[in-house]
């Protein structure tokens, strides 16, 4: 069955090259970085580290779920996605054997040839698979990073043509941590929906059908990784984001009071980001904050973003029970425009969320 991605095939963009691999071609040689990776700002930019008197607020999942704690908790949850848009999740129950097994597989499946990983490669126009996204011109700036990015659920929407054979476990495991990452997304939209004070099914109803996509990123080391940039600064163009560092190198950094905090990921935790399409249902009571990776110089980085989504045949406006109270501060669109405003104001380096925008 066709995937929602497939239905978007992005007709919007005129891609030319759609595989750019990093990692086995320029990845860990000592030579001079090619000019199109090159991030002049990276350098310059001011980077908060923790002993600066921030911390990235610390949620519990096992807390919020007890009814003794629930109140206490959920109301430190809406403090954080309101100030910082970001947290880390902490006795999230996930399956520490299947998170395991996914590391370990997505590690492998890195590891393999290129000729190998070139089995899934994203073809022209398209969405899923390994290599680099959007590349349409020799003069763009690149990321450093190559990734696979996939459509894991609604289950009966996979296009297992993407989904790597090797190694022979990938699959199993990714479809298990899709399952474990779905029902934790389900929880935090729960407390969520108490702490907004909306009714559950409103909220849940915005994802129905719960679409979820997965963004496997890899970063290799780069000798001069303060002239690259693992992934630029974005904001993501969804509900709610999961991140789980694979192994344990750091390098995601948050804007925070117009400088970039440097994240220090609690082992074990998962880092849980707004996302705009949030934003604008909460009606910008819960912030989507641009974020990005930087680069170790010795060591290779891996992550998993599991993505959230609304799904694409719907609209997307502030929640009607919220415009009870306040007015409207954000324009409802449908899940097309939506999808297509975001990619190409991404590509332009401008924010799509900025357009919405209403009463300015
Ligand atoms: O790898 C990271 O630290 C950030 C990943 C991310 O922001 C994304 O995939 O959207
Ligand atoms: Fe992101």
């Amino acid at each position: 069955m066709a995937n929602t991605f497939d239905k978007l095939e992005v007709d919007f963009i005129d891609q030319d090259e759609s595989v750019q691999v990093v990692a086995d071609t320029i990845g860990s040689s000592g030579e001079e970085v090619p000019a199109r990776y090159v991030r002049p700002e990276v350098e310059v930019d001011p980077v908060i580290v923790d002993a600066e008197g921030y911390s990235l607020p610390v949620i519990d999942l096992s807390r919020l779920l007890d009814p003794e704690f629930s109140e206490e908790e959920t109301a430190e949850l809406g403090s954080a996605c309101e100030d910082w848009g970001f947290f880390q999740l902490v006795n999230h129950g996930v399956d520490e054997g299947w998170m395991q097994q996914t590391k370990s597989d997505i590690t492998e499946f890195f590891r393999l040839p290129l000729q190998e990983k070139m089995a899934v490669a994203i073809p022209p126009n398209g969405m899923q698979g390994f290599g680099h996204h959007f590349v349409f011109s020799k003069e763009q700036k690149l990321d450093w990073v190559d990734l696979l990015f996939l459509s894991t659920r609604p289950v009966d929407e996979r296009n297992m043509d993407f989904w790597p054979k090797k190694p022979p476990t990938f699959r199993d495991s990714l479809d298990k941590y899709s399952q474990e990452i779905a029902n934790v997304f389900a929880k935090l939209f729960k407390s969520m929906a108490f702490n907004l004070g909306v009714d559950e099914e409103t909220l849940l109803r915005a994802f129905k059908g719960q679409p979820q996509s997965v963004r496997i990123n890899h970063y290799p080391p780069c000798r001069q990784a303060d002239k690259v940039l693992g992934l630029s600064p974005h904001t993501d163009g969804v509900g709610l984001t999961l991140l789980l560092q694979v192994n344990d190198v750091q390098g995601l950094q948050i804007r925070k009071d117009g400088k970039w905090f440097a994240v220090q990921n609690l082992p074990g935790a998962i880092i849980v980001n707004v996302g705009d399409v949030l934003e604008i249902l909460t009606n910008g009571k819960y912030k989507s904050i641009e974020h990005r990776a930087v680069i170790n110089p010795d060591k290779e980085r891996i992550t998993i973003a599991a993505f959230h989504s609304a799904p694409l045949f719907c609209t997307i406006g502030p929640l009607q029970e919220l415009l009870m109270t306040d007015e409207a501060r954000y324009k409802t669109v449908d899940g097309v425009e939506f999808t297509k405003g975001y990619f190409a104001a991404k590509l332009e380096g401008r924010r799509y969320l900025e357009s919405l925008k209403l009463g300015r």
